[in-house]
């Protein structure tokens, strides 16, 4: 229409044309430009703590995080160490953990945001101490795919790693699979306790924990819950440890909570809990005696104090052992699989969780 006119004008009258046709031009451009970046924003997915907990498996989480652990130690992913933004005057942190992983059916680029408030599970309404939400990001645009919601994802991922690194570091050795002794019964403690019953099957499962009571009901339900009675409460931690062939310690303690005296040659130990550092909840005296596997060395070694000291009992990641690079461990000294969390764990499944999510069409 506008060229139409244009043949009819004096030249005076096109020259006054040109002005309010770079106009109309400019906003036709900004209107498409903000459609455009609305039709990319309402693509982006949040998919929620429901979702999430409808749609992912022990299994699929478990298959998640050990290609996690075999990328990340053959070099296919890219991980950086995570930021602690602590609010002064507290314990409260919020970390960003951003990662990379290729990998066909469980590659993603993304970044985990998660809050740690141990406050929170003693507020009246009581709330979970970590609460996460991961992004997920388009490879070849960068753009946001989706928000996947971290809490669940954060809680089974952190389980099913120290259930790889069993599987690993001890079961595929041949080892007893009779007593397994979990110390803290908060959130990883009770996750751990279901999954490791699930996947290895052990015939005693004994909790302890600092509040008594915690560890007591907990053993009850759980033996109700799975008409067992494998789940025995422990008052005491040195006797909760003692004879058991794998040890799981979850709890925030800063100062040791089990000791190298206590623990059976040749068992297995996940160390999950994150104090301060991730090497206050077994004593000196145990790392230095066992051989100790990491699920990343790079990102652990800012996170873990005195894992500088410890270069004879580090063996390598588990990664490392699942990819044949590195031997497991068959002899007489303990294991310990010293888990810090991985930003391509929460990729691998954040994606999975992406994937199922649209192949279900919630
Ligand atoms: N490595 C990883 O990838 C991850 C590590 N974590 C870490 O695992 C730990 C447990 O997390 P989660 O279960 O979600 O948290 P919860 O808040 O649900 O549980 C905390 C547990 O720690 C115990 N605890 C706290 N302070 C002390 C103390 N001073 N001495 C002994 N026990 C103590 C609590 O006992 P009580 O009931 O008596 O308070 C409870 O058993 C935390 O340290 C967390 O940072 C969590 C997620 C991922
Ligand atoms: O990996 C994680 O996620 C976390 N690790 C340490 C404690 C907070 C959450």
């Amino acid at each position: 229409m506008f060229i139409y006119q244009q043949l009819y004008k004096t030249e005076y009258q096109k020259q006054n044309l040109i002005i309010p046709q770079i106009l109309v031009l400019n906003v036709l451009t900004v209107y498409f430009t903000f459609n455009l970046v609305s039709t990319w924003q309402d693509k982006m997915l949040y998919i929620n703590e429901s979702n999430v907990k409808d749609i992912l498996t022990w299994e699929k989480t478990f298959e998640a995080v050990e290609v996690a652990m075999k990328r990340l130690s053959s070099g296919q992913t890219v991980q950086m160490p995570r930021t602690h933004t602590i609010i002064p005057g507290s314990d409260n942190v919020l970390l960003t953990m951003p990662g990379y992983l290729k990998d066909e059916k469980f590659g993603a680029l993304g970044c985990k945001l998660v809050t740690y408030f141990p406050g929170n599970p003693k507020r009246t309404e009581a709330l979970p101490s970590i609460n996460a939400n991961i992004m997920i990001l388009d490879e070849a645009t960068g753009i946001m795919k989706a928000v996947v919601a971290g809490t669940e994802i954060t809680t089974q991922r952190t389980s099913a790693a120290s259930a790889v690194a069993t599987k690993y570091l001890y079961v595929n050795q041949g080892k007893a699979c009779n007593i397994l002794a979990i110390l803290g019964t908060g959130i990883q403690g009770r996750i751990h306790a279901e999954m490791f019953r699930h996947f290895f099957h052990f015939q005693e499962i004994r909790l302890w924990n600092r509040t008594k009571e915690k560890a007591k009901s907990l053993a009850e339900e759980l033996n109700r819950k799975f008409d067992t009675n494998v789940f025995k409460y422990y008052e005491n931690n040195e006797s909760c440890v003692r004879g058991a062939d794998v040890i799981v310690t979850t709890t925030a303690s800063p100062v040791h909570i089990v000791h190298y005296a206590w623990v059976k040659p040749g068992a297995h130990i996940n160390a999950v809990g994150a104090s301060r550092n991730h090497f206050s909840e077994l004593d000196e005296q145990l790392y230095r005696n066992s051989d100790l596997y990491l699920d990343s060395v790079e990102t652990m070694k800012p996170e873990m104090a005195g894992l500088d000291m410890l270069t004879d009992s580090l063996r390598g990641e588990v990664g490392a052992v699942i990819n044949k690079m590195i031997p497991s461990s068959p002899n007489e000294r303990p294991t310990i699989f010293n888990g810090g969390g991985m930003a391509v764990e929460d990729c691998a499944v954040g994606r999975a969780v992406y994937d199922l999510y649209h192949e279900r069409k919630i």
